[in-house]
């Protein structure tokens, strides 16, 4: 098919990892394109205004992507490109999750102006991080430091660890790499320490389900491992009926014709946390991640997801 003349307009963020997303998203249907046009159509979202109340408490679900949501219902702009991590389980009438992009570095990255990695903070060290699932891992690993909300985008959040306010900081290696601040991360935290949030390194375009025109030009961005990894955490997330700000990590990897999906649920001070396992065909993805959230609710997680909902 050919599409002369068609002009894509992307609606985005305005923080710099949302604009680098938007760019790549960008150049890859130029790449793919040679005969269209590609604008951003960059907006403010609650969730950029709203930067001072811990996340939890405003209930997070959406919080960044409805105005961009909006903007495509209402012809203004034809996709929207997410950090797979913030999307919300459920779409819109009329819009979907049409593609998935290669999946960057999934890991949480340590970075700190003085320490290595996190053996190396002493004794009630203060770490900065607003994510409960990273919380709550590091609870339990030192449950000697002393963890501290840090809100903002990733160079708000440099920002105040260079300031000195806090010994280290948490934030995806995803962001970093993608800001070309490569050297800020002092040690990648392995997932067997850090799960990641499901979704975490991905990023997603959104589109209105009935533009046939857009979603042949996306259609080249999709990059199926990628998919099958994000479905099955998604999957999982979904089932444990988890916002964007829930000590939950889920993480698949895809090893031929299998695929190996990981889940957690912890308490959020670190006291409790549940892991555990499953493996099939990835053409099972979705299911396994089903089950293995079943599996999670059977080992307590319910009862630990009510007392963190309870609490926020
Ligand atoms: N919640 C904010 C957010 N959403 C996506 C990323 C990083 C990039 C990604 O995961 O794709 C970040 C920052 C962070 O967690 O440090």
């Amino acid at each position: 098919m050919t599409n002369t003349n068609k002009l894509v307009r992307i609606a985005t963020r305005k923080s710099a990892l949302a604009l680098w997303q938007a760019e790549f998203v960008k150049a890859q249907l130029e790449h793919f394109h040679k005969d269209i046009t590609v604008e951003l159509v960059p907006m403010s979202t609650q969730g950029d205004i709203i930067l001072d109340t811990p996340l939890a408490k405003i209930g997070g679900k959406g919080l960044f992507v409805k105005e961009l949501e909006q903007a495509m219902l209402d012809g203004r702009a034809d996709i929207a490109v997410h950090s797979m991590k913030d999307v919300p389980v459920d779409f819109p009438e009329g819009l979907a999750l049409h593609t998935i992009c290669e999946r960057e570095d999934p890991r949480d990255a340590f970075v700190s102006n003085t320490y290595a990695d996190i053996a190396q903070l002493p004794q009630g060290a203060i770490v900065g991080t607003s994510s409960l699932r990273r919380q709550c891992q590091i609870r339990a690993l030192r449950p000697d430091l002393e963890i501290r909300d840090l809100r903002g985008n990733v160079n708000t959040r440099l920002a105040k660890l260079d300031d000195g306010q806090y010994d280290a900081i948490i934030l995806a290696a995803a962001g970093l790499i993608r800001l070309d601040m490569h050297e800020r991360i002092k040690a990648f935290i392995e997932p067997e320490v850090s799960l990641p949030a499901n979704g975490q390194g991905a990023v997603g375009i959104e589109c209105r389900i009935d533009d046939e025109a857009t979603k042949a030009l996306l259609a080249p961005l999709e990059h199926s491992e990628t998919r099958i990894r994000v479905n099955a955490e998604r999957a999982m997330n979904r089932r444990l009926e988890g916002g964007c700000q829930v000590p939950i990590g889920a993480y698949a990897l895809v090893d031929g014709e299998q695929v190996h999906l990981r889940g957690l649920v912890g308490a959020i001070d670190g006291s409790e946390i549940l892991r555990a396992d499953i493996s099939g065909n990835t053409i099972d993805a979705e299911a396994l991640g089903v089950q293995l959230a079943e599996q999670l609710l059977a080992l307590g997680a319910d009862k630990i997801l009510a007392d963190v909902y309870r609490d926020a």
